[in-house]
């Protein structure tokens, strides 16, 4: 197998996955790093991607990963393996289910609507707000209330358990790009002062947790509600309220493995998707055009609704495309268990593997100007969403296989929900004075100096309302509104008539007919009486 060589100090002080694809370019698509003692294989191959992930999956472990996490996720689904690993998956993934996730449309609509005013501040003071540390602040918030429907609220403050949970991730972003596994030197953490903080960190949101867990329990145990369909078609459940009342017998402390991963693995990578879109988008205009025109035409201010998703396609194809070029995590890490064969090279049993998403998101001999932002390069607008099955693995956003990401449609409706609703409210342009934007590794891909945007209020008064009424009756407004409205305003013209006067057909043509108004967003963004 090539072996790399050259000077490896080169990658010190820079994301590993940049010297990574400088060296995939010189030694193809498989090829041994070493590190002193340490040695691991990369892949950039599609199909050796394939291979790994789907068709020998038997044959790996999470390896590095689980020894990494182990102190904050324990066996929880990611780090896991075996038949820990496939009990969990069995009784997590239900909990993701499609009607679940949608259920959970409005919220996201809320949560980025409440960031408004987060945004207005920034609008009306003129000074640039770091939007990295804003869609952190909204993904926590997302996923607090997904989770175990604990609000956060870090849009506006700031308290121990957000400080906690903060230090952890970034002590697991630590720990994942570190030479040395120092945290296994015995005793450190009462030694070592970050280490310290973290092992508070940890005691702190563990105690949350199991606040959260204890109070969830009794919830469940009040409850007469059957467990099954109309469970979730009738609650509004946290993850945390549906794994307790699926009746699976579980240990308080794999519970609360469980939540910690799910808190962890939805928070920054939807994050780090939002960041890396709006970076994009300040550098094509054109894009940031096109979004705004489908918003303006769809939805006008309101909120989007789960009908509404399936039309704004081109504000989902701008997202794949983001992710393509910042794949969050860049490098997806295993351990063989067994001998594996890539062609004529054998990868032995113990080896530590770095499967390149970023290098195969990269790859001239698989993308068209890879390097470009293209969103309309995956094809017809109408066409399928583009995934690792349509792409053949040289697209991995959620990884493949059977470990891919159970929150998948969960994130792409979320970062959807968020972008489409910014984008029709607010215009962003960098703030070039905070230096260059720069990348760092963490678990997921940050900036270096945060993304610091120049945020002003988008001046609507010359946009016609929502032009695709006829779509809005049959999806938008019936969402927003309640099921009356569909049968009230019968006509796209009604709509469009109702919208020009008053910003909301439900209001101003059937108000009195619509009980379920609060849910509806009015022009402004807030709920009309
Ligand atoms: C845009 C946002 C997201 C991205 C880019 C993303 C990406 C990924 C990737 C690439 C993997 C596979 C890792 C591997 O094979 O080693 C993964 C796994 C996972 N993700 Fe996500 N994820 C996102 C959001 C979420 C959300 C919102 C949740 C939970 C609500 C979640 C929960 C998980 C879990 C539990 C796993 C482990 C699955 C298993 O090993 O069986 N992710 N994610």
């Amino acid at each position: 197998m090539p072996e790399a060589r050259g000077d490896i100090r080169e990658i010190v002080g820079q994301p590993v996955f940049v010297p990574l694809y400088k060296l995939f370019l010189v030694y193809g698509k498989i090829f041994r790093l070493s590190f002193g003692p340490k040695s691991f294989v990369i892949i950039s191959d599609p199909a050796y991607a394939k291979q790994i992930l789907l068709t020998n999956a038997d044959k790996y472990s999470k390896g590095l990963l689980s020894e990494i996490l182990d102190f904050v996720m324990g066996t929880g689904l990611i780090p896991a393996d075996g038949e820990i690993w496939k009990a969990r998956r069995r009784a997590v993934v239900p909990a993701l289910h499609r009607k679940y996730v949608m259920s959970m449309v409005d919220m996201f609509g809320d949560c980025a609507a409440h960031g408004g005013s987060t945004l207005d501040k920034y609008a009306t003071s003129g000074v640039s707000l770091d939007m990295e540390n804003f869609f952190s602040r909204l993904g926590l918030d997302i996923i607090g209330k997904a989770v175990f429907n604990y609000d956060f609220d870090s849009l506006t403050h700031d308290d121990p358990v957000i400080q906690a949970v903060y230090t952890l991730l970034r002590e697991v972003e630590h720990r994942s790009t570190a030479p040395i596994a120092y945290w296994n030197i015995p005793g450190i953490q009462f030694v070592v002062p970050r280490q310290k903080r973290c092992q508070e960190a940890l005691l702190l949101v563990n105690e949350c947790l199991d606040g959260l867990i204890d109070k969830c329990k009794k919830l469940v145990e009040e409850e007469d509600v059957e467990f099954g369909e109309e469970f979730l078609s009738e609650r509004d459940p946290s993850i945390l309220h549906f794994l307790l009342a699926s009746g699976d017998e579980i240990s308080s402390k794999q519970l609360r493995d469980d939540l910690m991963t799910m808190l962890i693995a939805g928070h920054e990578t939807t994050a780090a998707v939002l960041t890396w879109t709006l970076y994009l988008l300040a550098q094509h205009p054109e894009s940031a055009a096109a979004i705004r025109k489908e918003v303006d035409a769809l939805l006008g201010d309101r909120k989007p609704g789960v009908e509404d998703l399936k039309a704004l396609k081109v504000t989902t194809r701008i997202i794949n495309e983001a992710m393509r070029l910042y794949p969050q995590p860049p490098v997806l890490i295993r351990r063989a268990l067994q001998d594996d064969q890539f062609d004529q090279y054998t990868v032995p049993a113990g080896s530590d593997l770095f499967i390149s998403v970023w290098n195969l998101h990269r790859s001239p001999k698989l993308w068209d100007e890879p390097d470009k932002f293209k969103p309309d390069r995956f094809g017809p607008l109408d066409g399928p969403m583009p995934n690792e099955v349509t792409e053949n693995f040289a697209y991995l956003p959620f990884g493949g296989g059977r470990r891919k990401c159970i929150g998948d449609q969960f994130a792409i409706f979320e970062a959807v929900v968020a972008l489409a609703m910014l984008m029709r409210r607010y215009e962003f342009s960098l703030d070039e004075s905070k230096g260059t934007v720069g990348m760092t590794t963490g678990a997921t891909i940050h900036t270096t100096n945060g993304l610091n945007m120049f945020v002003r209020r988008r001046d609507l008064s010359a946009v016609p309302p929502p032009s695709r009424a006829a779509d809005a009756v049959s999806a938008g407004y019936a969402f927003a509104c309640g099921p009356v409205a569909t049968q009230s305003i019968s006509s796209a013209a009604a709509v469009s008539t109702a919208a020009a006067a008053g910003g909301c057909p439900f209001h101003t043509a059937a108000a009195s007919a619509m009980p379920a108004a609060a849910a509806c967003l009015g022009p402004t963004g807030t709920t009309p009486a």
